[in-house]
C-alpha cells in the first residue's frame, strides 16, 4: 500500500499526472490564469472600500461614493464570472484527466495475467479505479491550482498591507507565525488520519464486493448475523478513521478563529491608537499622511481575505497529498507488468493438433501442480480429463490458453509452440466453456457475441439453433434481447450453460475446451445439454474435463490425472480392463454405484 511520503509534493509523480493534462493544456492554462485573476480581483475590494471611506464618505462626496460603489459592483460581477469559469474548468479538467486515467487503468487491468487477480482482491481494484481516481480529480479542482491561487493571494495581501502601512501590518500580523505553525501541525496530524480513511475505504469496498458476489452462500448458510457483525467491525473502523480526521478539524478551526480575533483585536487597538495620534499630529504639523478609518476598514477586509485561504490551505495540501497517494497507487497498478508476454505473431489457421511434451507447471515457485505431462490429440479427437479434485485438470486447460506460463516442457498446437502464436488469436481459436458460467448484465445476444461487431444476429440465431437453445431463448420476454440481469441471476443453471455453449459455437473455434458442469439439471435440460455438447464437439478437437459418463465413453482418449501426474491413459474400455486401476476405481465410485453398465 502506498505511503504518504514526507514530501509535500512528489514532483516526479506530479509530472506523471501532468502528462495526462497535456491534451487539455488550454483548459489548464486558462484555469491557472483565472486563478491569478481571482487573486488580483480579491484585492481590489478592500482598496475600493478604503477609497470610499477616506475620499468620499468623510468629505460627503455623494457622486464619488456612487462611482466607487459602481466599481465595486463591477468588480463583484467580474469576480463571480471568473469564479464560475475557474470552478467549472478546474473541475472539468480533473474529470477529463481521470476519465483518461480510468480508461488506461481498465485497459491495463484487462490485460493483466490471471495470477495477478489470484493475489489482488477485487475490492482493492475497484477502489483504485473509482475512489483513488476521484482523489486525483481533486488535485485539479481543490488541490494544485487553488493552492497556487491561495498562496498568491496570501503573499499579495501581506505585500499590500505592508505597502499601505508596514507598522500596522507587522503589529496586526503578530499571530501569523502561530497560525502557520498550527496549520503545519494540523496538516501533519490529518495526513495520517486521511491515509487511515483510504485504507479503511479499500477494506470496506473489498468486504462489500466479496459479500455481494457471495450473497447466496451467506443466505444458504444463514450467516447474515455473523457477516453483519464482521461488517459492523469494518464499518466501525472506517467511521473511527473519519471521526479522527474530523476531530482534528474541530480543534483546528476554533484555533484559527481565535488567532483571527487576536489579529482583529491588535488591528483595532493599534489602528485606532494611530488614528487618534495621527490626527493630533496632523493638527500640529499639518501632516496629511496617516492612518485613517478607511485604512483600518481595508485592513479588516484584507484580514478576512487572508484568513479564508489559510483556513483551507492545510485541507487543500492534504487534498493534494491524498491525490498524490491515489496517483501513486494507480501508477503502481499501471506499472504492474504482469501482462502475458505476446512475443508470438503466428496467426496461421489452426487445425487443432495439440501436443503436451514433458510439461511441468507450478502456480508458485516449484510447487508443481502438473508433472511431466505428455499427450497428443489429433485434429477432431476428443480427450477426456478425469481425476480427483485438485488433480490438475483445470490447470491443464489454463496453460493451454496461456493464462499461466509453464515451467518446463513445451505445448504445441499444429506443431507450433503456443508461445509463438499471437495470444489473442490463439485464444480466439480455443473456445473455453467453464463450469461457472459468467453472464454480464446485458442482453442474451450481447452475452453470446460478447459485443463482437463481426458476429451478426443471424450467426447468433444459427448457433443457438445448432445447440438446440433457440426455442428456450424465444420463450424469454424479448427473446435474444432479453436482459439477463446481473450474473445471469434470472436464468437457470442449465439455461446459462446453454448460453455459454452458443457463445463458444458462434466463435467457431478449432479447439473446444470444456469443463462439464457438475450441477444437476432437469432431465429435459440435461438432454438438451448433452445434445449441445455433441454438436459443439463435432469436427473439433476437444479437451473435456468430463463428469458425464456419456462424454467419457465417447472420448477417443481418457487421461487420468492424480496429484498432477498422468496415472493412466487409454479408451474407456481399455482403462476399465486394468484391475485395481485408478480409472476403474473412479468409475466404480462415480458411476457404477448408479447401476450403469459398462
Ligand atoms: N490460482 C491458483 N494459484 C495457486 N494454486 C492453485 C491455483 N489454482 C489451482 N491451484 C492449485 O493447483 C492444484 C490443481 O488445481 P486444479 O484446479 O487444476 O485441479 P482440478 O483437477 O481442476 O480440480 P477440480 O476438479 O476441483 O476443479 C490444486 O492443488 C490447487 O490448489
Amino acid at each position: 500500500m502506498a505511503e504518504v511520503t514526507g514530501k509535500a509534493i512528489d514532483w516526479k509523480l506530479l509530472g506523471r499526472v501532468m502528462h495526462y493534462v497535456k491534451p487539455y493544456r488550454r483548459t489548464f492554462v486558462i484555469s491557472a490564469f483565472l486563478t491569478v485573476l481571482l487573486a488580483v480581483l480579491a484585492l481590489i475590494q478592500p482598496m475600493l472600500m478604503q477609497r470610499a471611506v477616506d475620499n468620499h464618505i468623510v468629505v460627503n462626496d455623494y457622486y464619488g461614493l456612487v462611482f466607487i460603489v459602481c466599481l465595486m459592483i463591477a468588480q463583484l460581477v467580474i469576480q463571480t464570472i471568473a469564479q464560475y469559469f475557474q470552478t467549472f474548468m478546474t473541475n472539468s479538467l480533473g474529470e477529463s484527466v481521470i476519465r483518461d486515467l480510468r480508461i488506461d487503468i481498465f485497459n491495463h487491468i484487462t490485460a493483466l495475467r490471471l495470477r495477478y487477480f489470484d493475489k489482488t482482491p477485487i475490492g482493492v481494484l475497484i477502489t483504485r479505479t473509482v475512489s483513488d481516481l476521484e482523489t486525483i480529480a481533486d488535485i485539479f479542482s481543490e488541490g494544485l491550482i487553488s493552492i497556487i491561487g491561495d498562496m498568491l493571494l496570501v503573499v499579495a495581501i501581506i505585500i499590500c498591507m505592508l505597502a499601505e502601512d508596514w507598522k500596522l501590518a507587522l503589529i496586526t500580523l503578530i499571530p501569523m507565525p502561530l497560525l502557520f505553525a498550527s496549520t503545519y501541525i494540523f496538516k501533519e496530524a490529518i495526513k495520517s488520519s486521511f491515509q487511515d480513511v483510504r485504507t479503511h475505504v479499500a477494506q470496506l469496498n473489498t468486504f462489500l464486493a466479496e459479500h455481494i458476489s457471495g450473497i447466496s452462500i451467506i443466505q444458504y448458510f444463514a450467516r447474515e448475523d455473523q457477516e453483519m457483525r464482521k461488517f459492523n467491525n469494518v464499518n466501525a473502523k472506517y467511521r473511527d478513521a473519519n471521526i479522527r480526521s474530523n476531530w482534528y478539524y474541530s480543534i483546528f478551526f476554533p484555533v484559527v478563529e481565535i488567532l483571527f480575533s487576536v489579529c482583529i483585536g491588535l488591528l483595532v487597538w493599534y489602528g485606532c491608537k494611530r488614528i487618534l495620534s495621527d490626527e493630533q499630529l496632523s493638527q500640529i504639523s499639518a501632516n496629511p499622511k496617516g492612518i485613517t478609518a478607511g485604512t483600518v476598514l481595508m485592513f479588516i477586509t484584507l484580514l478576512n481575505l487572508l484568513f479564508r485561504p489559510i483556513r483551507q490551505l492545510a485541507d487543500k495540501f492534504n487534498t493534494l497529498q491524498m491525490g498524490m497517494v491515489g496517483a501513486d497507487r494507480i501508477f503502481k497498478v499501471l506499472d504492474t507488468d504482469d501482462i502475458a508476454p505476446n512475443n508470438g505473431n503466428y496467426t496461421t489457421p489452426i487445425k487443432g493438433d495439440i501436443q503436451f511434451k514433458d510439461v511441468w507447471f507450478a502456480y508458485n515457485d516449484e510447487n508443481w501442480v502438473l508433472k511431466n505431462i505428455n499427450f497428443h490429440i489429433k485434429p477432431g479427437e476428443t480427450l477426456a480429463l478425469v481425476g480427483a479434485t485438485g488433480a490438475g485438470k483445470s490447470s491443464t486447460i489454463n496453460i493451454l490458453n496461456r493464462f499461466y506460463e509453464i515451467g518446463k516442457g513445451e505445448i504445441t498446437v499444429d506443431g507450433t509452440n503456443i508461445d509463438d502464436y499471437e495470444v489473442g488469436y490463439l485464444r480466439s481459436r480455443i473456445a473455453t466453456v467453464i463450469q461457472d458460467v459468467f453472464l454480464f448484465s446485458d442482453t442474451i445476444a450481447n452475452n453470446i457475441s460478447l459485443n463482437n461487431p463481426n458476429i451478426t444476429r443471424e450467426q447468433i440465431v444459427a448457433a443457438a439453433k445448432d445447440v438446440g437453445a433457440h426455442d428456450f431463448i424465444m420463450r424469454l420476454p424479448g427473446g435474444y434481447d432479453y436482459n439477463v440481469m446481473e450474473r445471469g441471476a434470472t436464468l437457470s443453471a442449465g439455461q446459462a450453460q446453454l448460453i455459454s455453449f452458443i457463445r463458444a459455437m458462434v466463435y467457431d473455434p478449432a479447439i473446444l475446451v470444456l469443463d462439464e458442469a457438475t450441477s444437476s439439471v432437469d432431465t429435459e435440460t440435461e438432454l438438451l445439454i448433452q445434445a449441445a455438447i455433441d454438436k459443439l464437439m463435432e469436427g473439433r478437437t476437444a479437451i473435456v474435463i468430463a463428469h458425464r459418463l456419456s462424454t467419457i465413453q465417447k472420448a477417443d482418449r481418457i487421461i487420468v490425472l492424480d496429484h498432477g501426474e498422468i496415472m493412466e491413459s487409454g479408451t474407456h474400455q481399455e482403462l476399465l480392463r486394468i484391475e485395481n486401476g485408478y480409472y476403474r476405481k473412479l468409475y466404480d465410485l462415480q458411476f457404477n454405484s448408479a447401476g450403469i453398465s459398462r
